[in-house]
């Protein structure tokens, strides 16, 4: 294994992913500990459960994929004893030079906006990975200080466009007054922030594996993000090798395929949920080659 260059110390996030795409397959392991998962790895719903659940998908899969992502949401419901393991699971999937996905969908005024880019993106930050969620429905330019910095640090960001849920239409197919939908309007955005970047711009799009033609439909043109496409959907959500290739056509080499609980439910077993990992890798890689 290769020890990358953290955030902040070497190429931008967009090159760093498309490095560790051709290395380890285009697969992200989400770090999910739902209270069920815990439980049913015999760990208690607390954060000694959070931490020993984390470090077992670390040992399993750090190294050995582009990236993971732990969920915000699952270790701020333990407080501030939570918000500690996620800092540790930052810093332990860092040191290992896989990136860090961290998924916290953060959106707000732009002056707000910036305490939160200053929490997830600056170096130094211990809530701060190599990327970062975030929801553009404030408007893409409420964005701008998570632009702006993790520009600055050679981080990433994945704006949510065309998401996993069925719910979703209803915003992001929604035409804008000037006609386009919600969701051409943000890949837009994206696409002239990535403009002229190699191989892959830094701002990245959520696109779920479970859209089917939605891209098309709500006139998305993928390509021209050019930028990573994060996938969540594969696995417990329904989506394969199948859905990836349809959803994603021309747009598949720029894509990180992202299961949690599809992986997750081998475990704890660490040569499990290796084995799940690379399975799950190598058919995102098969369907997206
Ligand atoms: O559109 C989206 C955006 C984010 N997610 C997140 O991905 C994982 C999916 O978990 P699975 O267990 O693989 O279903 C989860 O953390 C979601 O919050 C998404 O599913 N869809």
């Amino acid at each position: 294994m290769t020890a990358r260059p953290p955030a902040g110390a070497g190429a931008p996030f967009g090159a760093r992913l498309a490095a560790a795409m051709d290395d380890h397959g285009p697969l992200c392991v989400g770090i999910d500990p739902h209270a069920t998962l815990l439980a049913d790895w015999g760990l208690t719903d607390d954060a000694a459960g959070l931490a020993t659940f984390a470090r077992t998908v670390l040992d399993a899969v750090a190294g050995r994929v582009a990236a993971v992502k732990p969920q915000a949401a699952f270790f701020e419901r333990h407080g501030s004893a939570g918000l500690a393991v996620l800092e540790e699971v930052v810093a332990a999937g860092r040191e290992t030079g896989t990136l860090v996905v961290v998924d916290a969908k953060r959106g707000d005024i732009g002056s707000t906006m910036g305490a939160y880019a200053d929490a997830f993106l600056r170096d130094g930050s211990p809530l701060a990975g190599d990327a970062l969620t975030v929801s553009p429905y404030l408007g893409f330019g409420s964005l701008g200080p998570a632009v702006d910095l993790a520009h600055a640090t050679g981080r990433g960001l994945f704006v949510l466009c065309l998401t996993s849920n069925t719910e979703g239409h209803e915003v992001q197919h929604a035409r804008t007054q000037d006609g386009p939908t919600v969701a051409a309007t943000m890949a837009a955005h994206a696409a002239a922030l990535n403009a002229g970047e190699r191989p892959l711009g830094s701002v990245g799009l959520v696109v779920g594996a479970t859209v089917g033609d939605a891209a098309e439909r709500a006139g998305v043109d993928l390509v021209r993000v050019n930028g990573p496409l994060l996938a969540p959907g594969v696995g417990a959500q329904g989506a394969g090798a199948a859905e990836l290739a349809r959803v994603f056509g021309g747009a598949r080499r720029q894509v990180l395929a992202s299961s949690s609980r599809g992986v997750l439910a081998a475990g704890p077993d660490v040569a499990g949920l290796r084995a799940a990992a690379r399975r799950a890798a190598d058919e995102a890689a098969a369907a997206l080659r």
